[in-house]
């Protein structure tokens, strides 16, 4: 049996400022309040799994046992099948440099891992996302969504984050970085796994 969200306030498990965005956005209509981690100056717990869910896990009991509040993570990443579904899990680490996060080193790195293989066109790809909601008592519920499409190259687009300017969705000639962030809310890999939280969880 599902456990259903009956709290007032959900703390969000994540440090990233374009999914806090995406995720206030996507829980809007259920009256929720939500804080962040950064809002209980909480430290980024480190990601020592090699699954999203292993990962989605750490983060929200984390939030959960230092908050004694219901947390939600969000761990994600996308998935280029010629190179065999990295960067994946590994998708964030792809960026780490020693001045924080490059993400169009990371997407150039990947398409010319690509160009270095030949692989062919079109260049498939997923966005993965897992979802944990956990509580204080070390309860927790696991959602997981995803979106596919192809990768393009040179990167397009300012909105959203990360590996946006280079994933076009499929039934869409516009990258997710051109796409305006309400249409991404409908289609995108963590609204996949949103519909089915709020399904489980807060129906
Ligand atoms: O762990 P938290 O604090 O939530 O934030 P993070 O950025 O480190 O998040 P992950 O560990 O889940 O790493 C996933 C990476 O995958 C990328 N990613 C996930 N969802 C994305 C989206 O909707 N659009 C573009 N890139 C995305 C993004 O670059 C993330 O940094
Ligand atoms: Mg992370």
């Amino acid at each position: 049996m599902t456990r259903k969200f009956d709290g007032k306030e959900l703390v969000i498990a994540s440090h990233n400022k374009g999914k806090l965005r995406e995720i206030a956005a996507l829980l809007k209509p259920f009256g929720v309040s939500v804080t962040s981690a950064a809002d209980h100056d909480l430290e980024e717990p480190e990601e020592t799994e090699d699954t999203f869910a292993g990962n989605a896990r750490i983060k929200a009991h984390f939030a959960a046992k230092s908050t004694g509040l219901p947390a939600l993570s969000d761990d994600s990443g996308i998935m280029v099948d010629a190179l065999d579904g990295a960067p994946g899990v590994y998708t964030a680490d792809w960026a780490e440099t020693e001045n924080g996060r490059d993400f169009p080193m990371a997407m150039e790195k990947t398409w010319t891992l690509l160009e270095e293989k030949n692989a062919p066109l079109p260049r498939t790809a997923r966005f993965c996302s897992t979802l944990c909601l956990a509580w204080p008592d070390g309860h927790d519920e696991l959602f997981e969504g995803k979106v596919e499409g192809s990768l393009t190259w040179p990167m397009r687009g300012d909105q959203g984050f990360g590996y946006d300017p280079i994933f076009v969705p499929n039934g869409y000639d516009i990258t997710f970085g051109e796409m305006d962030p309400a249409e991404k809310h409908e289609i995108s890999h963590r609204a996949d796994a949103f519909a089915k939280l709020v399904a489980g969880s807060f129906a």
